[in-house]
């Protein structure tokens, strides 16, 4: 059974008048790339998706039960959410925040235990962040933060994955271990949608993609299918140069 599916799904852009119906199915394993220029509605699909946004149309649905009729806590326990924005509200190190992605798990009198913290503990390792576990959140720089955020979600361990830009910060050798991280947590039947605004990443990472255009247009498919030139240089307005390094194509944009 598909982990994610969209029905007929219109997501709520503010200002714009109509916008394509979105029929996705996203399968165990697979690991999904959105694109589109800035304001397309990436954001606002994963919101969607997540179940924080009304749809002007349309269902989500998970593991096949519509996202409306599942509680709260069950959307916590099988979603986890990379968002771009942070909000350290409260004071907390590093160990503490990845902890927080057990609580849709606990009840709410519960401590975590030594399972949670083993499972923060792991996640921190897979981060390198286990130098900094106990820091305090406002202290790391915006790359480490980023990593909590993943940290946090792998914790957590949802069957769906839902990233805004989760290389967003990131240098490049942390980079190509959160894809390869995102890639992973496909592989073992997750489902995993992430927005993304770099092509190449996406291209050697994602199996399949999603393409917003800003008039609310869409398509969607395999990733071979949907890398064709002429389809991303429409979608950004920008010509590109494509090249073919170790298997995969290359885009540089033109000057
Ligand atoms: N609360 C709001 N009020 C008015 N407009 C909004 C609101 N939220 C989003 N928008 C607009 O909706 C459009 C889609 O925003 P969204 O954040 O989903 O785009 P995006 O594709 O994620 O963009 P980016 O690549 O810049 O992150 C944008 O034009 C944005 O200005």
């Amino acid at each position: 059974m598909d982990v994610l599916e969209t029905h007929g799904l219109v997501i709520d852009v503010p200002g714009r008048a109509g916008g394509q119906p979105l029929d996705l199915r996203v399968a165990p394993g697979q690991c999904w790339g959105v694109l589109g220029p800035n304001g397309a509605g990436k954001t606002t699909l994963l919101h969607t998706l997540a179940g924080l946004r009304a749809p002007r149309g349309g269902e989500v649905r998970l593991a096949g039960e519509p996202l409306s009729r599942l509680g709260r806590r069950a959307l916590a326990r099988r979603l986890g959410v990379v968002f771009q924005a942070h909000h350290d509200d409260f004071p907390a190190t590093v160990r503490e925040t990845a902890l927080i992605g057990r609580h849709p798990f606990l009840s709410p009198w519960q401590q975590e235990g030594p399972e949670e913290l083993a499972l923060a503990e792991a996640a921190l390792a897979r981060l390198e962040l286990t130098h900094l576990a106990d820091r305090e959140l406002s202290t790391l720089s915006g790359g480490e933060r980023q990593r909590v955020s993943l940290a946090t979600v792998l914790t957590q361990s949802p069957q769906i994955w839902l990233a805004d830009e989760p290389t967003n910060h990131l240098d490049l050798h942390h980079q190509v271990a959160i894809m390869s991280l995102l890639a992973e947590q496909a592989a073992q039947g997750r489902g995993v949608i992430m927005c993304l605004h770099d092509l190449n990443l996406a291209a050697r990472w994602c199996d399949h993609l999603l393409l917003l255009y800003p008039d609310g247009q869409a398509c969607w498919g395999p990733a071979d299918v949907m890398l064709v030139p002429s389809a991303l240089e429409r979608l950004y307005g920008q010509p590109l140069t494509t090249a073919m390094v170790d298997g995969a194509p290359v885009f540089v944009p033109r000057r």
